[in-house]
């Protein structure tokens, strides 16, 4: 999905190379965090894939594209396909968070009627329905970055790109995003996160690609940060470790290629929380309760829709054939509509407790399954709007 051949990347005037010589594959469905201190390449990485920047050499290809065959008047097509959230948001102070989100849709054209049905189910997901009409300046650092979110994925992209999405937030808020970022990718996006944000790397056990002065010094499922923490895990509350820990073992159960059929998912998952809670040397059993908000704990009555959106809208994930406007550029197809994490609902781990995804998908949202409905989420942070 995301192909490096042997990338160097040398800004003008510079010595050193940002990138050098980086070859690294990154598949569909894959979460990926790309970490290293600071300057060693993780924005250029980010930015090469966006096709904002070009290689010095080396190929790199996306979603089956040799980037350097796009034109530029076709990168933009191209970007359709890619979520970009940044650690400033960005979002356009002067629009509400309806219009910031239905703004991305507007400029690409989409119609009005699809418009009205993708922003409130996206703000729905992000658990933001009940702030549609506020603006940037009226809202939480963390409400902010969520804003940015539903910006990012409301066009389903193939692949979100993060860029330190959670460097300007609090540990307590910057959880909960990472557990929207962890859910958008088990719906079945694949999600490229830079970031120094040591706890949430050691903790989630994705794929790590280090990178040390523009050279990727380490690829590894399932690997920790390393030694340039920083924020220690001592830092995040025992309930937050835990819940991250387990919506993480649970998330493993779920998309487990292994996984029992439906019915035996209450085992499956709870026998992965399990195992999780006995690796875990902190007491914080009733963490998974901590996930899940009071049902009227938002500050403005709750959206009127009680429907997990996410598994109906995956569904249609890939629904542009061709990233580049239907013309025939010899996109690879299989990569475009891949037949697999689309056809996944959010799995039980949003709520192991109610394992049951279809009762689930009745009976609540999956903002509120992820705790983003907090009363004291106004309180917690606020952040820069661009
Ligand atoms: N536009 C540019 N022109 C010249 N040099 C650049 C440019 N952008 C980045 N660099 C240099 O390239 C190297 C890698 O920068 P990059 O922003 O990719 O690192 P990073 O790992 O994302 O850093 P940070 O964690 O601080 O954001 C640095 O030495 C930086 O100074």
């Amino acid at each position: 999905m995301i192909l490096f051949e042997n990338v160097t990347k040398k800004y003008r005037g510079t010595a050193k190379p940002a990138l050098d010589r980086v070859d690294m594959n990154i598949d569909r469905g894959e979460f990926v965090f790309i970490v290293g201190a600071s300057g060693s390449g993780k924005s250029s990485c980010l930015r090469l894939v966006l096709r904002e920047d070009q290689p010095s050499s080396g190929k790199i290809h996306v979603l089956g594209q040799d980037l350097s065959k796009i034109s530029s008047r076709k990168v933009p097509y191209f970007r359709r396909n890619l979520g970009t959230v940044f650690q400033d948001f960005r979002l356009l102070t002067n629009k509400t968070v309806y219009d910031n989100v239905a703004f991305s849709l507007q400029v690409i054209g989409k119609s009005r009627g699809f418009i009205q049905e993708a922003v409130p189910d996206t703000l729905e997901m992000v658990g933001l329905a009940n702030k549609a009409k506020r603006f940037p300046h009226e809202l939480s650092g963390g409400e902010q970055q969520r804003v940015a979110i539903a910006r990012a994925i409301v066009n389903k992209p193939a692949i979100l790109l993060a860029d330190e999405p959670t460097g300007n937030l609090d540990p307590a808020t910057s959880l909960g995003i990472m557990q929207l970022l962890r859910a958008i990718n088990a719906a079945g996006t694949t999600v490229v996160m830079a970031t120094h944000e040591a706890a949430f790397v050691d903790i989630m056990q994705q794929r790590v690609v280090e990178l040390s002065q523009g050279a990727v010094v380490r690829d590894e499922v399932g690997g920790g940060y390393g030694e340039t923490a920083s924020i220690p895990v001592s830092d995040l509350s025992a309930q937050g470790v835990q819940v991250l820990r387990t919506t993480e073992a649970v998330v493993r159960a779920a998309l487990s290629p292994q996984a029992a059929p439906e019915t035996d998912s209450a085992e499956h998952v709870e026998a992965a929380v399990a195992a999780e809670t006995a690796a875990i040397a902190m007491p914080a059993p009733q963490a998974p309760e901590a996930a899940r908000p009071p049902a009227a704990g938002a500050d403005e009555p709750a959206a009127d829709t009680d429907t997990v959106v996410v598994p109906a809208r995956s569904a249609s994930v890939f629904e542009e054939p061709n990233p580049l406007g239907g013309e025939d550029d010899g996109v690879d197809e299989d990569t475009l509509r891949p037949d697999g994490p689309q056809e996944r609902r959010i799995p039980g781990f949003l709520d192991p407790d109610r394992p049951d995804p279809v009762q689930m998908s009745e009976t609540g949202s999956l903002a509120e399954h992820l705790g983003l409905n907090r009363k004291d989420d106004d309180q917690t942070d606020v952040g820069p709007v661009r």
